[in-house]
């Protein structure tokens, strides 16, 4: 009897909170103002589709291309309209600077804030650290060491065709190959995670993007009282805590409860940390945020100026980040382009005739050869264009009141989101020819800047975004030169999805037959 009537108390309190939200949203509005639609997140068709980017996608066709919904009583606007888009993403940057906070997303500036989660001044500040990591030199210094992992994948490759003739998931193998680029380019740790996929990092890493039930009612929560996040992280922090006594005190814990992988990873990156001094090359991530750590600056101006400093804590943090950002994208990348290549013979002749006539089998492609390699980097794009990768990452917090005529008056606080679906979908942005039809050829033709948003846009877009599309070019090209990729008996025109922060394939299984006639 009391559980229900605490239960209906704390549900009526919740309503009214919905209902105040709600009215203060729609006042400070105006009633002249432009009133796009807003309804309740309507979450049984979330349920329905398990992919919240489709169920958006559902909801821009019903609402059109401005609209927004109440994720619990927090009002998102989902926007495909590119030019609104470029006021949000680009001209008015200063004023959308933050992405939102997920549920569950921790941002206490005592243990550390990474770059995906910074906000203002302290994101600039970790960024204009970070950026030179990709600039053009960088990558040029980078390209042995990616070709050397390449290499590696190409033997694993030689071991799959004579032990699963039948076809065998390359995803698998892209994973462990991303994996071992973002070690050894970022942080100069040579690591063989081809050879080794039971690697513990490499574990934790695929848990983080796994679906992790324990966490679902937390979430909730998360979602729906947002102003009690401290709470919910504080009962997430104390769940982790039990278990981890749990596992190290009952018989079989380890084997019976498994640890929270994020936790697990920031936990172990300090060994990256100590590390460093002996392995560090002077040009990579892990040198760069370390040169900048406090205990590093001996100069008093530049330990003055707040601009250049990293707090050692937020260098574990972006270790972390980038381990976990940079393997799992590109390595979705990199099985999307191999699913258009095997189930678009013709295209992928086309490239072949191409690599075939103009880089031979040991041509060292640098950065700028590689971008002038028009046909390659279309395919990348249109694959990217037609499978979106990380849709729901790319939004925009307001931090400052501001006026926009189709949206009128936005107040601090609120989200911003887009249906990148619709943008990369839509006939008027990149017709004539149908965009449900693979052709790269579209991107020879001019299109609006927030058309294609597949790495964000704006000052915030991916960081990795020039080191990404070098390693996913160069694995295609030297597959290309050895192999032509078939499906495997077990392929499908249409793709398993599964979707939690990436939108990535169950498995992808190929068949890859040596090419005869290399020239
Ligand atoms: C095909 C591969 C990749 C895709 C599709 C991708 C996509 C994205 C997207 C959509 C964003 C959000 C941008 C926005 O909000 O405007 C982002 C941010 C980010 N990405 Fe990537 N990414 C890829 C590869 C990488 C790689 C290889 C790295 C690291 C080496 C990386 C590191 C990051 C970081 C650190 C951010 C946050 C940037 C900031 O907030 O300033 N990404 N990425």
């Amino acid at each position: 009897m009391i559980v229900t009537l605490i239960l209906i108390t704390i549900i009526l309190i919740l309503y009214l909170i919905h209902i105040y939200r709600c009215y203060s949203f729609f006042k400070c509005r105006g009633i002249d103002g432009p009133r796009p639609t807003f309804f309740l997140g309507n979450v049984a068709d979330f349920a329905r589709t398990k992919r919240i980017s489709i169920s958006i996608h559902n909801w821009t066709k019903q609402f059109g291309r401005i609209y927004g919904y109440f994720e619990g009583h927090t009002p998102v606007f989902v926007i495909s309209e590119p030019d609104i888009l470029d006021k949000i993403f680009r001209k008015y940057f200063s004023k959308f600077h933050s992405r939102r906070q997920f549920p569950l997303e921790e941002r206490s500036t005592t243990k550390g804030v990474h770059l995906f989660s910074a906000t203002g001044d302290e994101w600039r500040r970790q960024r204009n650290i970070i950026n030179p990591t990709f600039s053009r030199y960088k990558i040029n210094r980078m390209l042995p060491i990616i070709n050397d992992c390449i290499t590696n994948l190409m033997i694993k490759l030689d071991e799959c065709i004579k032990i699963e003739s039948e076809g065998f998931d390359i995803y698998k193998l892209y994973k462990c190959l991303t994996m071992d680029l973002i070690w050894r380019c970022c942080f100069s740790i040579k690591t063989d995670m081809q050879n080794n996929p039971n690697n513990p990092y490499l574990i934790r890493s695929q848990q983080v993007f796994a679906r992790e039930n324990c966490t679902f009612l937390t979430t909730l929560l998360g979602i729906f009282i947002p102003e009690l996040q401290p709470c919910w992280l504080f009962i997430h922090c104390w769940i982790n805590k039990i278990k981890a006594k749990l596992r190290e005190y009952l018989p079989m814990g380890d084997k019976l409860i498994a640890d929270d992988p994020s936790e697990w990873l920031k936990e172990n990156v300090k060994y990256f940390v100590e590390k460093a001094p002996e392995n560090c090359d002077e040009t990579d991530l892990l040198h760069l945020m370390l040169e900048a750590t406090e205990r590093n600056i001996n100069n008093t101006n530049q330990k003055n100026s707040s601009k250049r400093l990293l707090t050692l804590n937020e260098v574990k943090q972006n270790i972390y980040l980038f381990m976990i950002a940079g393997y799992e994208t590109a390595s979705t990348a990199l099985a999307y382009v191999t699913h258009i290549l095997a189930t678009h013979p013709n295209e992928q002749k086309k490239l072949q005739d191409y690599i075939d006539r103009y880089i031979s089998n040991d041509t060292i492609l640098d950065y700028d050869a590689l971008n002038k390699i028009e046909c390659l980097d279309w395919f990348i794009r249109e694959t990217l264009r037609m499978y979106p990768i990380t849709p729901i990452i790319i939004n925009r917090q307001c931090s400052e009141q501001i006026d926009l005529p189709e949206l009128g008056c936005i107040l601090p606080g609120t989200k911003f989101t887009l249906d990148m679906y619709s943008l990369h979908y839509d006939n008027e942005l990149w017709g004539p020819v149908d965009t449900k039809i693979f052709y790269p050829e579209r991107f020879a033709t001019e299109r609006h800047p927030l058309a294609w948003v597949a790495f964000g846009a704006g000052p915030r877009n991916c960081v990795g975004m020039k080191f990404a599309l070098t390693e996913i070019k160069i694995t295609i090209i030297r597959l290309l030169q050895k192999y032509t990729i078939v499906p495997s008996t077990s392929t499908n025109e249409d793709l398993e999805l599964v979707e939690l922060v990436t939108i990535a394939p169950k498995q992808l299984k190929v068949r890859l037959e040596p090419r005869t006639q290399i020239l």
